[in-house]
């Protein structure tokens, strides 16, 4: 029973299966360049690093005795160092929480460093005050290790594996640990001594543990003092027999997608996460019915298909106040097709095909949208695709970003609109949440296709939006419009 996915799964498998970028802070949009998120940038570390430690921490703590704390974000309001992740307090956007953002950085990075695909979940919910200390500090002994562990709902093999899993990246830095690591030379990096020789999400943490030429400084230490060589207590704590088992690679890659599957699953007992992801097999995206520039109404989308081979694809619709189009008379091709490759998607085996579609409606407006490949009917299990209005639309072909920072809006000149704005959300490498911003009618910009055309300033060059229109007392709304729609910005 598919219907259009909701805005949560929307979001959680656009970004996961497309490398979609809207409403997503920039450090999880690194993570979709291959590869770029997971190298250390100069001496500094990577993204992918900071993500699987930043999302351990947060985790780090629940307490399976009393179902409180677990990956919910409470990291950020505790005032944790670790909080420059998200260096505010505020949502990425107002469907996804940060916890869940954090849990698709685990996915992202893991996979992107060319490790295992971790399932992901949504529905985590961002705790409003700071959880217990939880996170284990590498002076601490054996014991006290495996004590956080069990409390985190892990067991002590587990425990050793999951450390194995975080610690095949990343490394450890000198501002934080300058006994271990000596500083660097170069002003603004830090100096970074890798746990292994690869930085990738290989099984080399263990192997060359195993074999005595591991450079991890939390086995070996320095100038012989194994205070803070925490690794090596928890590798060697069952006399080796958990990082014997993960020397097989196979094994390694699957006990990590188990356990940071459960790492990231780890939530209060009041969280109910939903399923597992999974790739829609129809995904329709980027709607956006605007006027052209001439006198008629375009239709940009964008279809992604699962399947690699390419197909016979056309876009049908019906009018909104006729029954011209009812039949499927009119229709179009697409204008471009295109692979799909995210390192994730390539894990998966799938090469889907995104086919875009800008179509001049020559009629007075579309209702629904539906298509055929191949023969057969794509209509949303009947329903079709619906514009669900068309009083208020958002124009990316009259829009500018750059000296102006100009939205262009149009709305049906029948009505004379009491009030026309947006709610920007600023992307940036944070996401904020910025004042409303009024449109107003804009006279530079003759009427076309039956509207009027509004406009109005941003001061951020890189943002998603909502935009309302209030028509005789009713609020009429376009959710979730994105600055890289604006073809001449971001072509
Ligand atoms: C006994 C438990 C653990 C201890 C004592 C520990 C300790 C440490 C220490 C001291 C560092 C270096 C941090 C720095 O220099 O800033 C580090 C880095 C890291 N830890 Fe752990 N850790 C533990 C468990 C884990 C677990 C369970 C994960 C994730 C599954 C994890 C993921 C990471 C990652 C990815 C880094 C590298 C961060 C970077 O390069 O920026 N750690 N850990």
């Amino acid at each position: 029973d598919y219907h259009w996915p909701s805005p949560l799964i929307d979001q959680l498998e656009g970004l996961l299966y497309e490398g979609k970028q809207e409403g997503l802070p920039d450090r999880v949009v690194d993570l979709l360049a291959q590869l770029n998120g997971c190298i250390p940038q100069d001496n500094n570390g990577s993204t992918a690093a900071e993500w699987i430690r930043f999302a351990y921490h947060d985790m780090a703590t629940h307490n399976i005795d009393d179902g409180t704390g677990g990956l919910d974000n409470s990291i950020n309001v505790g005032g944790d160092l670790e909080a420059a992740m998200f260096d505010f307090i505020d949502f990425p956007n107002k469907y996804l929480f940060y916890s869940d953002v954090t849990a698709i950085g685990v996915v992202l990075a893991t996979v992107g460093c060319g490790g295992p695909v971790v399932a992901l979940r949504g529905g985590r919910i961002d705790a409003s005050s700071a959880g217990p200390p939880g996170v284990p500090t590498p002076d601490q002994s054996l014991d006290d290790f495996i004590e956080s562990f069990r409390k985190q709902g892990f067991t002590q093999e587990e425990m050793i594996a999951l450390v194995a899993c975080g610690h095949t990246v990343g490394g450890v830095h000198n501002p934080d640990f300058p006994t271990l690591v000596p500083p660097g030379n170069i002003q603004f990096e830090d100096n970074i001594v890798l746990f292994d020789g690869t930085p990738q999400f290989d099984n080399a943490i263990v192997t060359q543990y195993l074999d005595g030429t591991t450079d991890d400084l939390l086995v070996i230490g320095a100038n012989g003092n194994s205070t803070l060589s925490s690794d090596l207590r928890v590798f060697s704590s069952d006399g080796n027999v958990t990082m014997q088992s993960l020397a097989s690679p196979e094994n390694f890659a699957s006990t990590c997608a188990t356990l940071l599957g459960r790492m990231i699953d780890t939530v209060p007992s009041n969280v109910t996460l939903t399923d597992g992801i999974q790739p829609l097999p129809v995904k329709v995206a980027g709607v956006q019915l605007a006027p052209g520039q001439d006198d008629t109404l375009v239709l940009n989308l964008t279809l992604r298909l699962l399947s690699n081979t390419a197909r016979q694809v056309t876009l049908h619709w019906a009018d909104r106040d006729s029954t011209t189009c009812a039949s499927g008379t009119c229709s179009a091709s697409p204008t471009n097709s295109a692979l799909v490759t995210t390192p994730l998607v390539g894990a998966l085996g799938l090469s889907p095909i995104k086919y875009t579609f800008s179509t001049p409606i020559a009629d007075t407006s579309i209702g629904t949208f539906w298509f055929e490949v191949d023969g057969q009917v794509e209509n949303n299990g009947g329903s079709g695709y619906a514009i669900e209005q068309d009083r208020v639309l958002f124009v990316p072909g009259r829009s500018t970003l750059g000296a102006s920072f100009t939205i262009v809006a149009a709305v049906r000149n029948d009505s004379v609109p009491s009030r026309v704005y947006i709610n920007p959300y600023q992307r940036d490498t944070i996401v904020i949440r910025t004042a409303s911003v009024n449109l107003t009618l804009d006279a530079s910009i003759p009427p076309a296709a039956g509207y009027n055309f509004y406009s109005g300033s941003v001061f951020a060059q890189d943002f998603t939006f909502d935009l309302f229109a209030e028509i005789d007392g009713m609020i009429y709304e376009e959710e979730f419009r994105d600055t890289h729609w604006i073809p001449s910005e971001f072509s």
